[in-house]
């Protein structure tokens, strides 16, 4: 199997068939919707709250709001009055089932539910996949983080709409480190690995360190690219802002770490600082437009064309081209 990552990687040029890149549609159908970008925020607490969730499904982006102290019954039933959709996070305990079960009993259905934990290639999460299934029957459900083709083919088989792939490769992940286990310095291959199996679509979760490498997880088989660090820092963002030396920054933290969960238990995360880049609009509309340059580049004019490229692995013992022959 070939090992690489988004640095390691650029995809070749195909002969261009558009006159503008303003031809070229950056957007995606997942879920039942169309978005504009096949790019969501994490659902982590410094990179979304309820006002940014607002925006974002206002303004045609998918959203993932986090699980982390926040009502999620009331988050569901404020965002459908606003005739937005709702797309929460659960985990895999017991307040997770009481919550689909208040949902249920209130004739409350979120259209996206995200079954969020660290180890995701899990009996918990079969059980609640099959719970979500009986109460919640139309909920289209994203079930992760998973690393691996078996992994995806069970949370399949299990009835998960689509999965999230990316054990490790988060900007503030520390799972390597402390576990040995993961797709950190490997993810975009995994990633391959994984879709080759994948017979819905797959969530590619971390590792995005520029916007280019948002049509390289295309490419490898992504439907819809989840990002924190590039979206941490943003005026908007919920993390706490810090002045260090004049410049500012937005507090970043992982959602398995002692910041999140406010113990030192299992932490599987750390704390960083973000620069502030400006509004969260602003990166928004320039990640569209870079996607549609990635277009125009693999010869196309929507998205999945970008799939059809070549590519070459720079350096190491996998480097050389790879043609689709
Ligand atoms: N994508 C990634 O690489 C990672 C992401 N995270 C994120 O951090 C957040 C917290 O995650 P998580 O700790 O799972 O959430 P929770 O604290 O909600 O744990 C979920 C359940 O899974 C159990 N669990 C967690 N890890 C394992 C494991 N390795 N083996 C067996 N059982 C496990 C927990 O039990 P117990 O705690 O008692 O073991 C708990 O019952 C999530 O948002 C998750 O996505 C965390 C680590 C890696
Ligand atoms: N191992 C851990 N992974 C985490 C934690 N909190 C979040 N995450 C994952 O990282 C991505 C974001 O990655 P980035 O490279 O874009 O910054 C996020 O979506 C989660 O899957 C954590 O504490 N530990």
């Amino acid at each position: 199997m070939e090992i690489f990552d988004y640095d390691q990687v650029l995809l070749l040029p195909r002969k261009c068939r558009v006159e503008s890149r303003s031809q070229c549609d950056a957007g995606i159908d997942f879920g039942g919707r169309r978005f504009k970008l096949p790019a969501v925020p994490s659902n982590m607490k410094t990179v979304v709250d309820e006002s940014i969730c607002q925006w974002l499904a206002a303004n045609g982006y998918f959203y993932v709001m986090h699980r982390f102290d926040i009502d999620n019954v009331a988050f569901v039933r404020d965002m459908q009055a606003r005739g937005l959709f709702a797309s929460i996070s659960l985990g895999v305990k017991a307040p997770d089932y009481a919550t689909v079960d208040t949902l249920a009993d209130a004739g409350l259905t979120p259209e996206y539910i995200t079954i969020d934990i660290a180890h995701g290639h899990s009996d918990t999460v079969r059980d609640m996949i099959w719970h979500i299934r009986k109460k919640l029957p139309n909920a289209f459900i994203i079930a992760g983080n998973v690393a691996t083709p078996e992994a995806v083919i069970d949370l399949e088989n299990w009835g998960a709409d689509a999965t999230k792939v990316g054990v490790g490769p988060g900007k503030v992940c520390i799972t390597k480190l402390k576990t040995g286990f993961g797709t950190g310095g490997w993810q975009l291959s995994a990633l391959k690995w994984c879709s080759r199996v994948a017979t819905k679509p797959i969530v590619a979760d971390g590792g995005i360190r520029s916007h280019g490498d948002i049509a390289k997880s295309i490419r490898f088989g992504a439907t819809m690219v989840m990002i924190g660090s590039l979206f941490a820092g943003h005026e908007e963002s919920p993390g706490t802002t810090v002045d260090v030396n004049g410049e500012r920054f937005k507090e970043y933290f992982g959602s398995a770490s002692d910041f999140n969960k406010g113990e030192y238990r299992h932490v599987e995360g750390k704390k960083i600082l973000e620069p502030i880049k400006g509004k969260l609009s602003d990166t928004l509309v320039e990640m569209e437009q870079d996607v549609q340059s990635s277009i125009s580049y693999a010869g196309g004019t929507k998205l999945l064309d970008i799939r059809k490229v070549n590519y070459v692995i720079l350096g190491g013992d996998n480097a050389g081209e790879h043609l689709l022959m």
